[in-house]
């Protein structure tokens, strides 16, 4: 396809605002993809993203359409996750794109994410066509919506914003006129050396790890010599072709085109997204500039359940190449042996990793009860240390300052649950900074702990609003803070991975809620197993976790005396035995203190 023809797209959205039903859409229109076989959202087709319904990944898929002006153009679409936990594929999908659709659903209007796609595509330069989805719904409010957009970029005001039903296909065609009338066709050079970014990778068991590529410049052929320019790895480039939305295999890439190269690299760490291939001969002089690594929020230990830490080690390594956000380092645990200590985007993002482990992979894990992190400096050092793991936090004697991450966040409600979400985030230590109405909306800003809002808090302010508040959170800064640790024994020895650092004022309740919960998750044994929480040295929570074994006295079945004597020998033998053994700390364990609020 001449390069004058083809335009790189994305789809960007708040969550559920129809971005896949859209490409859907479009696929149909442009006789991409025979739906009368198959599915509909073809594109949503890992196991995660059918069970939640959601978007995880991007996708791409390449479209041939027949424009009113008489001429094919290749549409390149990429369909991108709405869930702010996935935020930085978005990013990636950016790099690979002239242009966006920004899908406003008419029930909903302008929420946190489609603000923070449009800022994303707005720092890319990108031309931005705005699209209000679901018109065909009873609820539709399009002026209201219109407005909104409009407050967001007056620019758009010198625009027709585009009505569409993404659902029934109303309108859809003035989309794809847009697309090809508004989005500038790629700018790259086919006579200077290759420069293909590398926005996005996976691993395949045959043909090793696949980079999906944007040419940028030059050309690349099958059979090329390649190498990775940042990794300085060298491969072959055995198969090259586009998504169609499957791989179809192709002769040649060309400047603008979107597409994959099947690398045969069987080791996922030497490819790095955000890397630039080019040729071993015809070297390019310069990378295209990558990505900024993702920053964890929430982090977690990940450690096998049945298997052995190599296979986890290399379905790790495969599931990094797929979601390059994922940071992990070796962790030895003494009573999980062996996994990572790994680095989330967020909650779901975390729980999308365990069951990809699990489907993806076969891989069955336990995952610990996730933190943010802290920093701190001590009476000897003023240097401030981050750790994301609690037990490194040294001994309250030895401690000077301890800061958390404080968060900006702005929270957009209907006003009638304002009471309701004030409370509840002043309950979570938040501090009011600015409260004032937008577009018949109350808008709260905020300052609020990270740790307080990483777990529970998204589901609690969906149910106080009943669904419709919306919020939107960044870093803002370190704060010194009262954090205190809470240490648990079981069974008079310290479990590491029971460690948890939170602010003072709820430490006792949480130390007696997690020691509580513990009771009855933690496996019993022959004998009655303390478990106790403790803060700054003092025991402040204790239970006992009740025993495994027939009390001899009442047991029916062991009558006579000399019966009740020799259970009780028995008993005792079984008790010196297992007394040995480290308490073994089953996934319902972590679970259990995960859904403490
Ligand atoms: N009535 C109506 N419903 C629609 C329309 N477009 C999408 N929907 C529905 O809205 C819901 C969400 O649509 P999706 O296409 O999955 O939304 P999404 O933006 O891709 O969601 P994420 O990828 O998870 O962010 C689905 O139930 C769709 O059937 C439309 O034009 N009209």
């Amino acid at each position: 396809m001449e390069q004058k023809l083809i335009r790189n797209f994305s789809i960007v959205a708040h969550i559920d605002h129809g971005k896949s039903t859209l490409a859907d859409q479009i696929m149909k229109m442009t006789d991409t993809y025979d739906f009368r076989n198959h599915q509909e959202q073809v594109l949503d087709d890992m196991k995660v993203e059918q069970d939640h319904g959601v978007t995880v990944r991007s996708k791409t898929v390449r479209n041939i359409y027949h424009a009113k002006d008489g001429n094919q153009y290749e549409l390149n679409l990429i369909d991108t996750p709405g869930h702010v936990d996935f935020h930085y594929e978005v990013e990636k999908s950016l790099s690979a794109s002239d242009g966006v659709i920004l899908l406003v659903d008419a029930t909903k209007g302008v929420q946190a994410q489609t603000v923070a796609n449009y800022r994303i595509a707005k720092d890319n330069h990108l031309v931005i066509i705005p699209v209000i989805n679901k018109v065909d719904n009873q609820n539709a409010q399009v002026d209201m919506c219109e407005q909104q957009l409009y407050e967001l970029d007056e620019s758009f005001l010198e625009k027709d914003i585009i009505h569409i039903s993404a659902k029934t296909g109303y309108h859809v065609d003035e989309v794809l006129e847009a697309i090809v009338k508004e989005i500038p066709s790629p700018n790259g050079d086919v006579k200077q050396p290759l420069k293909a970014l590398v926005f996005d990778s996976h691993y395949d068991a045959y043909q090793g790890v696949v980079a999906y590529v944007r040419i940028i410049d030059g050309q690349v052929n099958t059979n090329d010599k390649l190498v990775f320019m940042n990794q300085n790895v060298r491969f072959e480039g055995n198969q090259i072709g586009i998504f169609n939305p499957q791989l179809v295999p192709q002769d040649q890439l060309n400047p603008g085109d979107i597409g994959y190269i099947i690398t045969g690299i069987k080791d996922p760490s030497e490819v790095r997204v955000g890397d630039t291939i080019t040729k071993s001969a015809n070297r390019a002089q310069e990378a295209v500039a990558g990505y900024q690594p993702a920053s964890a929020v929430v982090f977690a230990g990940i450690y096998p359940k049945d298997a052995d830490f190599k296979d986890l080690s290399s379905a790790m390594a495969k599931l990094k190449l797929n979601d390059s956000s994922i940071e992990m380092v070796e962790h030895v645990s003494e009573s999980l042996g062996m996994g990572y200590r790994c680095g989330f985007l967020g909650m779901f993002h975390l729980q999308i990793v365990r069951e990809r482990l699990v489907n993806d992979f076969g891989m069955e894990v336990i995952v610990t009860a996730p933190n943010v992190n802290y920093r701190y400096t001590t009476t000897k050092d003023d240097n401030f240390k981050t750790i994301n793991n609690p037990s490194d936090l040294p001994d309250f004697a030895d401690l000077k300052v301890v800061e958390e991450p404080i968060n900006q966040m702005i929270i957009e409600t209907p006003s009638d649950s304002v009471n309701d979400i004030m409370a509840l985030v002043t309950k979570h230590r938040g501090v009011l900074l600015n409260m004032d109405n937008h577009n018949q909306m109350v808008r709260l800003t905020y300052h609020v702990p990270l740790a307080e809002i990483a777990f529970n808090f998204f589901n609690q302010l969906k149910s106080i609003s009943h669904g419709f508040a919306t919020y939107d959170s960044s870093f803002d800064s370190y704060q010194p803070s009262d954090i205190v640790k809470i240490t648990i024994d079981v069974n008079y020895s310290s479990v590491e991975e029971l460690t948890f650092l939170t602010h003072r004022q709820n430490a006792f309740d949480l130390a007696q809620e997690i020691v509580h919960q513990l009771k009855y998750v933690i496996p019993r044994r022959l004998y009655p197993m303390p478990v106790q929480g403790y803060i700054e040295g003092r025991v402040v929570a204790r239970v006992d976790v009740p025993p495994l074994r027939k009390n001899a006295a009442v047991s029916e079945d062991a009558k006579s005396v000399s019966k009740k004597q020799a259970l009780l020998r028995r008993q005792s033998l079984n008790k010196r035995k297992s007394a040995a053994d480290a308490v073994q700390l089953p996934q319902s364990v972590f679970d259990a203190i995960l859904n403490i609020e």
